[in-house]
């Protein structure tokens, strides 16, 4: 099997997974992966549960769509990532319900905006910036992103969800799902804390 399928077959196997534990529903969140002579990206409108491996788009570093389905709409996010950090392998931004919860919040610090509340978030994901709200699919997210400098592995889009990067797949998706539960460790605490008062 070639790099390339293996490729395939690992975003088909994590997203199915991520989108079976409740991490993506519907057709919300989208996955991509560096492979040669190009990046592999989750079609628009799919549900991360039921890909085709054959189907995932391949798109050039400039944003061509090479083969498969039309790629995500938001291509210019995953591509501007790839751009200005080229350590990066992959892509995952999902809508997960704490993260996405915490990007609707005004309260948060902007250059900070996931509080350091385990070790693991700490570890697989840094520092996570609050980028401002734009459409899902506006090119100008592109532009938000590359105004960082690859600076940040994450970043919480404002009023919209995360999206994490990883060297490879499966570091974006397991970073993507520490992100998540330490903002579910985060709710059960203060609860406990509104408890005991
Ligand atoms: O999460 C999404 C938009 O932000 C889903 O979009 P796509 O279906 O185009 O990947
Ligand atoms: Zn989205």
């Amino acid at each position: 099997m070639s790099n390339e399928s293996k490729v395939r077959e690992e975003i088909v196997r994590l997203s199915r997974s991520l989108f079976e534990r409740g991490y993506s529903v519907g057709t919300a969140g989208n996955i991509s992966a560096a492979v040669d002579h190009g990046i592999l990206m989750t079609p628009t409108n799919s549900s991360l549960g039921f890909l085709d491996p054959a189907r995932i788009s391949k798109v050039s570093r400039d944003g061509q769509h090479l083969s498969g389905d039309k790629p995500s709409k938001e291509i210019f996010l995953h591509n501007a990532f790839y751009e200005t950090r080229p350590q990066t392998g992959a892509v995952v931004h999902l809508h997960s319900t704490f993260a996405t919860a915490l990007s609707c919040l005004t309260d948060v610090d902007p250059d900070d905006c996931i509080p350091p509340l385990t070790p693991y978030v700490v570890m697989r994901v840094g520092q996570v910036k609050l980028v401002p709200y734009v459409r899902p699919g506006d090119e100008k997210a592109g532009d938000l992103i590359r105004k960082l400098k690859g600076r940040y592995a994450a970043v919480l889009l404002a009023n919209h969800g995360p999206v994490v990067t990883g060297k490879d797949i499966g570091s974006a998706v397991y970073a993507a799902e520490e992100l998540e539960e330490s903002k579910a460790s985060g709710a059960s605490a203060r609860r406990t804390d509104a408890d005991a008062d």
